[in-house]
């Protein structure tokens, strides 16, 4: 429960204005609810006085009902805004926390499992929000009154709602208990469901390339009988708790008419307080039902909240630290006896130590699965060394904040992430406050106008999502230009290992030359001419360090590994 309320705490806070009105607006609504039947009971019970004016309860009754509509109404507005907001909240801090995490954390969790955490959960907790908190609260409240008036008119009638009320609620903890699990089941067969269909919508053409799709299709036949078992599951199991709740109900109802026409015919119950009573025992058996009803929600909701606090409670490995040590401008780098493995027994990386002067550009070379791609994973704290150290400008990356080594280093990936998209957001990664002033200048110094011109509407072309429609170079053309906006005093380059066009391979070449100007750049270099614009050389070979030194000088000695690559066309580690 402690978990609950600090998520209503938390959430709602901000909404107390709201959140007070709607409380009144719940208090009017059920204070007018239980004083209808009693308004009745007096009309009833003056009928029989001979000259009794009936006209002014029967006026009330009907105002009554009217303002009590328009309490629920301006209430349920106001409970759905304030869901929508608090969740809103929620949504967006989940989604900035599972941006911070770190990347052992993102290999674990699908992106289609995130997105039913992000996404599908709480929209669940919205009816929380809106529903539970607020008409349950609100039908509790409800039940107390109907009671206390039931002892107020009489002692045994107010015993007897009293105690069905205690059976129905001592049923509600070991429902949940039982219930919970199979809603959480349910919720877990949609989230498999979400994930299995990003991932392989995602591959469509290596399945259908390869022949797959039978097999895509028999998983697909197992998640779908899955969910069908999970969600009839709880379907059933809800519905058999409202079918017992109704049937209670009506032997309430037959117990209150019995003692109402027992009472009565001992002249101690009138017939205005026995319809009275018997207009509560509908209202409480409704109450009742409205709050099993959305006991459904709620159970599914406490699913929810449970895995949303799972993953809110999930920290990520990386730490920032206390930040601002870096200088400015163009940073050297060194690793000083750096090992690392994603996982601790399977080392990729081995005692790795290096420097880069500032300003410089180092190519690293090495065959396919040899730790290139780790080693930059590492300098931008993808993930964090085992053992040694990574040096900014002197300073141990540990004790920088990710925020600030974002702003210093611009990295271009081999797999470019595009947005279906224009390319003037793509550009801008959504950012509003780039203009096309900046943007333009920026596709001129890497020497792109002439590209730009070429699409058919300029920077409001839009991409296909995943850049279907660019070639890999031309996906690394607009990365250059992302980078050469964002303007980072580190560039790390993982060139495109496809063979591309001469007029693409052209404009690549003269792109990297211009992007590195006035930098320090590391380039996962598979170009020849890539390689003869870089200043130093690393030759990895199973993690280890084969090579390092200065490109001229490894070219002009015989026996070095890099002449001898270079004399075999380099088709070992660049293909
Ligand atoms: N996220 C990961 N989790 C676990 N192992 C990984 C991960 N990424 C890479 N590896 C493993 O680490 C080793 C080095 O991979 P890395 O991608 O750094 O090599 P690379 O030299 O860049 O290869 P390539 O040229 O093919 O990109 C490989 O054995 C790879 O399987």
């Amino acid at each position: 429960m402690k978990r609950y309320l600090i998520l209503l705490r938390t959430y709602l806070f901000s909404q107390r204005f709201n959140v007070c009105m709607l409380a009144l607006l719940l208090l009017g609504g059920i204070g007018l609810e239980l004083l209808s039947p009693l308004l009745l009971q007096n009309f009833i019970d003056t009928l029989q006085y001979p000259g009794s004016s009936f006209f002014i309860p029967v006026l009330l009754f009907f105002c009554f009902t009217i303002f009590n509509q328009l309490c629920t109404t301006f209430a349920s507005y106001l409970s759905e805004a304030v869901g929508w907001r608090a969740t809103n909240e929620l949504r967006v801090d989940l989604t900035l926390h599972c941006l911070n995490l770190d990347m052992h954390f993102h290999k674990a969790h699908t992106p289609g499992v995130l997105l039913e955490r992000v996404d599908g959960d709480i929209a669940t907790l919205s009816d929380f929000f809106s529903n539970f908190v607020f008409v349950m609260l609100g039908r509790f409240l409800l039940l107390l009154g109907i009671i206390v008036i039931a002892f107020m008119a009489d002692w045994r009638a107010g015993l007897l709602f009293l105690i069905f009320t205690i059976f129905l609620f001592s049923l509600f903890k070991p429902i949940q208990k039982r219930g919970v699990p199979m809603f959480q089941a349910a919720r877990q067969a949609d989230a498999e469901l979400a994930s299995f269909f990003e991932e392989r919508l995602s591959s469509l053409e290596d399945i259908s390339g390869n022949g797959a799709q039978p097999y895509v299709m028999e998983r697909l036949n197992r998640l779908s009988r899955r969910i069908l078992h999970t969600a009839r599951l709880s379907s059933v199991y809800g519905r058999l708790f409202s079918g017992a709740l109704e049937i209670g109900a009506k032997a309430l109802m037959a117990a209150i008419l019995t003692l109402g026409a027992s009472l009565s015919r001992h002249g101690q119950m009138s017939l205005g307080t026995i319809y009275a009573t018997f207009f509560y025992t509908n209202l409480l058996t409704n109450s009742l039902i409205e709050i099993t009803f959305h006991l459904d929600g709620f159970q599914k909701a406490l699913a929810s909240i449970q895995r949303v606090t799972e993953l809110h409670s999930a920290t990520s490995a990386i730490v920032d630290g206390e930040g601002g040590l870096l200088p400015d401008g163009p940073l050297a780098l060194r690793f000083e006896h750096v090992t690392f493995g994603y996982a601790p027994e399977k080392l990729v990386l081995h005692d790795i130590s290096f420097e880069l002067r500032s300003g410089r550009t180092l190519g690293i070379l090495g065959r396919t699965g040899s730790g290139k791609t780790t080693l930059t994973r590492l300098l931008y704290r993808g993930y964090d060394v085992q053992q040694g150290a990574i040096l900014l400008g002197n300073t141990d990356i540990r004790r920088t904040t990710r925020a600030e080594l974002c702003a210093r280093i611009g990295v271009v990936t081999q797999d470019v992430q595009l947005f279906q998209a224009s390319i003037r957001e793509n550009l801008t990664l959504f950012n509003p406050n780039i203009s096309d002033t900046e943007i333009m200048h920026a596709l001129a110094e890497l020497h792109l106008t002439q590209w730009l011109a070429e699409q058919p509407h300029g920077l409001d072309t839009v991409l296909t999502e995943g850049g279907g429609m660019l070639s890999s170079g031309e996906a690394q053309l607009l990365a250059f230009a992302r980078v050469f906006l964002h303007n980072p005093d580190i560039v790390i380059l993982d060139e495109a290992s496809s063979r591309l066009d001469p007029a693409t391979e052209r404009l690549l070449q003269q792109a990297i030359g211009r992007l590195l100007q006035g930098r320090t750049g590391i380039i996962i270099a598979h170009h020849l001419d890539t390689i003869q614009r870089v200043d130093d050389i690393l030759i990895l070979e199973g993690g280890h360090i084969r090579e390092h030194g200065e490109r001229h000088l490894l070219a002009s000695d015989p026996t070095s590994r890099f002449s001898q690559l270079i004399q075999s066309g380099l088709t070992e580690v660049i293909a």
